[in-house]
């Protein structure tokens, strides 16, 4: 670690200005930095509560993330109650509501977090009569809940957690967010018995503590899980019930219902029951995912114009390290992907809504390609962003190895994305069953979902670019994503087939598949949000250079996709490799243009230097003296019991040798 260099600036010495070598990056900005701001808030007045949601809450004593870094897991976690109840007040005093912007000014911070999914589950799946009883009971506190769906040895939902009408319930060994000490109440998934006949997964409300006393309820056992990588702040526990019992209105019953002389009746498809993952899979994309890459970019982005290594030319003095194109290869490409994948999400959420208008009428048309696109973008994002803020955290060097960088607590909390709400090869698999489903009406001449209704269009033409230019055309690679999706959900299917008329059961010729199957589905999602970014920059206001700008950034998000992935494209040679060299050219040509505005495009995140909480990403680019001033508090400086009791006896004995 270089801290040594603190030598150069003198402590607190310049602290409060910005250093001139970033505060010369935003001297040439192509565009308004406030207008993309605005752009990515949804408007100015959106971007006006937001930063009045902040302010609020950074000036709060309370909320402050001081020291963060050097707390233990208990203290973490007592913290994370705290600005959770505190916030509680808070958004009673503000006006503030559940769905508002104060969640993502305290972003992986507050406890209670599947408290919001149990409030989910019930908003989603239970009756009028049971979110009139439960909501009000959430929304103040008045219980706390939590999500308890994955087993011990059971990943998927509810192997062996049942739930039989007027009998027993069986054990449940879940992970389960904020249950070791804080969750009263919990939504189960089980396995619905009603006189012996097994009727599927359904979601129901147990208490799982007193509310006097918050002692464990007969037939309960919870504790906490252990050590993890990251959510420290959350008690992540255990629960096993054994021979619960609950009233019949517990279970969420706004499609299914058990009536009191055990009729059971249904209203639509089974798969509803799976609803409050669907949205948990959409919700969770903009706080817990996007946010960490925009802020790992933001941190790498200003460390990197801060930085000086080596020499670009003999005599020069050093150069930013964002001028090196290995450098930029690195970083821009997580920048492009970043504002893609801001945009998808909106598609997403629009998506969504519009199914849930749907589901509420009882039309459950849409379902099945929500799923798809939820389950797939939810994999497709979370790994692309998770591998991105690893190459912001390497990118920074050994500073960026510091928690003090705020990198590696971005990165262990991102990689948890890939798992939870779904394990992403496992969701890839879902959006595959259906986008195989899909290929084969559409081939069939049968209609099939807006998203999907290119698989019908196969085309077996060449690309047409002549030249490196033409790779900036958006209806170019747009296309070319087209086909290779289109090329690896055929084949797929085509193998698929090949296989079960030889004779291969139909499970076991699906797992012969499943490599290219999740192929086909990371392309599906890559062209969608391709086409996405691309029809969104068109629709764009011109002014202020904002479309412009993103014209760059999509055109590299396509290209940096078709460079990292060339043999898909050269696969049938619908690309040729003279093509790929073209390709290659403008992806390098876009990396030079992006650099110069590469800071203006992560001031528009507007992340505030409390919320980054990183000694290398603060507005003012005093990197150093800051690392050598936070680096002060550490509880490591006092000396340690280790020093009389091992050190101490070691140097002396050394001492009396010299
Ligand atoms: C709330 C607001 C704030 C939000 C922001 C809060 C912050 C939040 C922060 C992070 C918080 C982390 C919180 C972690 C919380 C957990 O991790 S909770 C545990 C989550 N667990 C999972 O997601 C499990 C993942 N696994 C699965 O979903 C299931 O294994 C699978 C993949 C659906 C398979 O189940 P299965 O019944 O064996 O499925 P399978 O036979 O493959 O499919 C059955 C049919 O159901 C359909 N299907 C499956 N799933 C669905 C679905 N969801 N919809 C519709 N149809 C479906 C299939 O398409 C298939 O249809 P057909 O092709 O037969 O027509
Ligand atoms: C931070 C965190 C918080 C969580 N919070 C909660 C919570 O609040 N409530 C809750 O209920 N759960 C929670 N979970 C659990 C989480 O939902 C599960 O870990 C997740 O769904 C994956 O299931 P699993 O752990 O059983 O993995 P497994 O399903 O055992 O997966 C292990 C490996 O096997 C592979 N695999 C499994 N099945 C297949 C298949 N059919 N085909 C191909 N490959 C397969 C997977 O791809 C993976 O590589 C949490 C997890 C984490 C990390």
């Amino acid at each position: 670690m270089a801290l040594l260099e603190t030598s150069k600036y003198p402590q607190g010495s310049v602290l409060g200005s910005v250093n001139p070598d970033l505060a010369s990056e935003r001297q040439t900005a192509s565009f308004s930095v406030e207008k993309l701001t605005a752009l990515l808030d949804g408007g100015t007045e959106q971007t006006r509560i937001r930063r009045a949601v902040v302010e609020a809450i950074e000036s709060d004593p309370v909320f402050s993330r001081e020291n963060q870094y050097f707390q233990t897991q208990n203290e973490r976690y007592e913290s994370a109650v705290r600005k959770a109840v505190h916030l509680q007040k808070k958004m009673h005093e503000m006006g503030w509501t559940e769905n508002g912007p104060e969640y993502k000014a305290l972003a992986g911070d507050v406890a209670f977090l599947l408290h919001r999914v149990f409030m989910r589950s019930i908003s989603v799946l239970g009756s009028d009569k049971q979110i009139a009883k439960w909501i009000p009971l959430a929304t103040q506190h008045k219980l706390i809940g939590s999500y308890a769906q994955t087993e011990l040895g059971h990943g998927k939902v509810a192997g062996k957690t049942a739930f039989l009408y007027d009998t027993r319930l069986q054990p449940k060994f879940p992970w389960e967010f904020d249950s070791k000490l804080s969750a009263t109440h919990t939504v189960v998934f089980a396995q619905l018995y009603v006189h012996g006949k097994c009727y599927g997964i359904h979601p129901f409300i147990v208490q799982i503590r007193s509310l006097q006393d918050h002692s464990l309820c007969p037939g309960v056992t919870a504790g906490d899980i252990g050590p993890k990588m990251n959510f420290e702040h959350i008690d992540n526990g255990y629960l096993l019930l054994k021979n619960v019992h609950i009233p019949r209105e517990n279970m969420l019953s706004k499609f299914c219902e058990v009536r009191p002389d055990g009729t059971y009746v249904r209203q639509g498809s089974q798969k509803i029951n799976y609803f409050t993952m669907t949205t948990v899979r959409i919700s969770l994309i903009s706080d817990e995912v996007l946010t960490p890459l925009m802020k790992a970019c933001t941190i790498a982005i200003r460390y990197s114009v801060v930085r000086r290594q080596s020499k670009l030319k003999p005599g020069e003095q050093e150069a930013k390290i964002l001028d090196y194109q290995t450098q930029q290869e690195k970083l821009l490409p997580q920048l492009a992907a970043a504002y893609a994948f801001h945009f998808i999400n909106d598609y997403l959420q629009e998506l969504l809504n519009r199914g849930y208008i749907e589901i509420q009428k009882k039309n459950f048309d849409m379902l099945p390609e929500l799923h798809a696109l939820s389950s797939g973008f939810k994999a497709v994002i979370t790994q692309h962003c998770t591998a991105g803020v690893e190459i912001c955290l390497r990118a920074c060097g050994g500073h960026g190895y510091s928690l003090l960088s705020g990198l590696p607590s971005l990165y262990t909390k991102i990689l948890a994305s890939c798992i939870y709400e779904g394990e992403n090869t496992i969701l890839l698999l879902q959006a595959a069953r259906f986008l195989i489903k899909c290929f084969m009406a559409a081939s069939a001449g049968q209609p099939v979902p807006p998203s999907v209704t290119y698989l019908a269009a196969v085309k077996h033409g060449k690309c047409p670019a002549k030249n490196k230019l033409d790779f900036l055309s958006p209806d170019i690679y747009t296309e070319a994503y087209q086909h290779v999706a289109v090329r690896l959900t055929s084949s797929t299917a085509e193998k698929l087939q090949d296989l079960i008329q030889s004779g291969v059961n139909k499970h076991d010729a699906w797992n012969q598949c499943t490599v290219q199957l999740v192929q086909a589905a990371k392309a599906h999602c890559h062209y969608i949000a391709v086409k996405n970014f691309a029809e969104t920059v068109e629709k764009l206001e011109t002014k202020a250079g904002i479309q412009k700008i993103m014209k760059h950034l999509c055109d590299l998000f396509a290209l940096h996709g078709i460079f990292s992935n060339t043999g898909a494209f050269l696969h049938d040679g619908y690309t040729s490799p003279a093509q790929m060299d073209m390709v290659t050219a403008s992806y390098l040509d876009l990396l030079a243009v992006i650099r110069k505005d590469a800071v203006p495009l992560v001031d528009a995140f507007d992340f505030t230097d409390k919320t980054l909480n990183s000694a290398l990403g603060s507005y003012d680019g005093q990197v150093y003296q800051r690392l050598y001033q936070w680096a002060q508090k550490s509880p490591t400086n006092q000396m340690s019991p280790a020093y009389e009791t091992y050190l101490k006896p070691l140097l002396h004995n050394t001492l009396s040798k010299l």
